[in-house]
């Protein structure tokens, strides 16, 4: 399978960016090992615009490994999605879906990469039960439901979602060696070997 492995993790404030290079580190060597092509991209060593639509052009898959900020993506992702996916244009997606002679075609249906699929990894603060409970701070929409702006960019160009995986209370009870560990079961659960075709892959997202 052809992976676009995108590290969005970034120094700043109380962030150090290690975690996430940790991860992305991680997924790099899961899946090179599974004998899975991969590309890379880190957002903050640059990149060329038109360099990234063709690498999505290229994948199968699309792995965002991230920080959550404010409650959802950094800006250094949100800057670097509105770049690629406004200059893919005519590549990514062909418009907004809807027809002026045919009214049954509905908003987001213009995405051109039908057929793969992007998936979220996920570093946060919070615990597990703030996403979860119904009383607690996201009132149980759990992790999609608060990402759910992003998988919709997404799905715009087409894209599906494979299943989330998020590493919580990583500053105030930091356990790299067990999170990096349930990252790699993940991994292997979503993705497998390499000749196992993504749409086999144990359960897809549902937002
Ligand atoms: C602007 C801003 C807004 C934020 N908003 C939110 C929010 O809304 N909700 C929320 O829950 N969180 C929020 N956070 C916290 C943020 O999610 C975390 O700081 C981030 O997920 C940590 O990822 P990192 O890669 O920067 O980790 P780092 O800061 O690099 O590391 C985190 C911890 O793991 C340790 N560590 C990292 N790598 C390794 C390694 N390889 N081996 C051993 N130990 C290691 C570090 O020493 C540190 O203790 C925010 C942070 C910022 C800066």
């Amino acid at each position: 399978m052809k992976i676009l492995l995108i590290n969005g993790g970034k120094p700043f404030a109380h962030s150090g960016g290690e975690l996430n290079n940790t991860f992305h580190a991680v997924a790099v060597e899961a899946l090179t090992e599974r004998d899975h092509r991969i590309h890379e991209t880190v957002i903050e060593q640059g990149y060329d615009v038109d360099a990234e639509v063709q690498k999505f052009l290229w994948a199968d898959v699309i792995v965002y490994q991230m920080p959550g900020w404010w409650m959802g993506t950094p800006w250094s992702v949100k800057r670097y999605i509105d770049e690629v996916f406004t200059a893919g244009h005519g590549s990514l997606y062909a418009n907004d879906g809807r027809s002026r002679h045919d009214p049954s075609k509905q908003y987001g249906g213009g995405g051109l990469l039908q057929g793969r699929r992007y998936m979220l990894s996920l570093t946060w603060n919070a615990p597990r039960e703030a996403f979860d409970e119904a009383d607690n701070f996201f009132e149980g929409r759990g992790v999609d439901g608060v990402y759910f702006p992003f998988h919709k960019s997404q799905q715009f160009v087409g894209l599906e979602g494979l299943p989330t995986f998020i590493a919580n209370d990583v500053m105030k009870m930091p356990d790299v060696e067990r999170h990096t560990a349930e990252y790699r079961e993940h991994l292997d659960r979503v993705f497998g070997q390499a000749e196992t075709p993504v749409a086999e892959a144990r359960g897809s997202l549902t937002v």
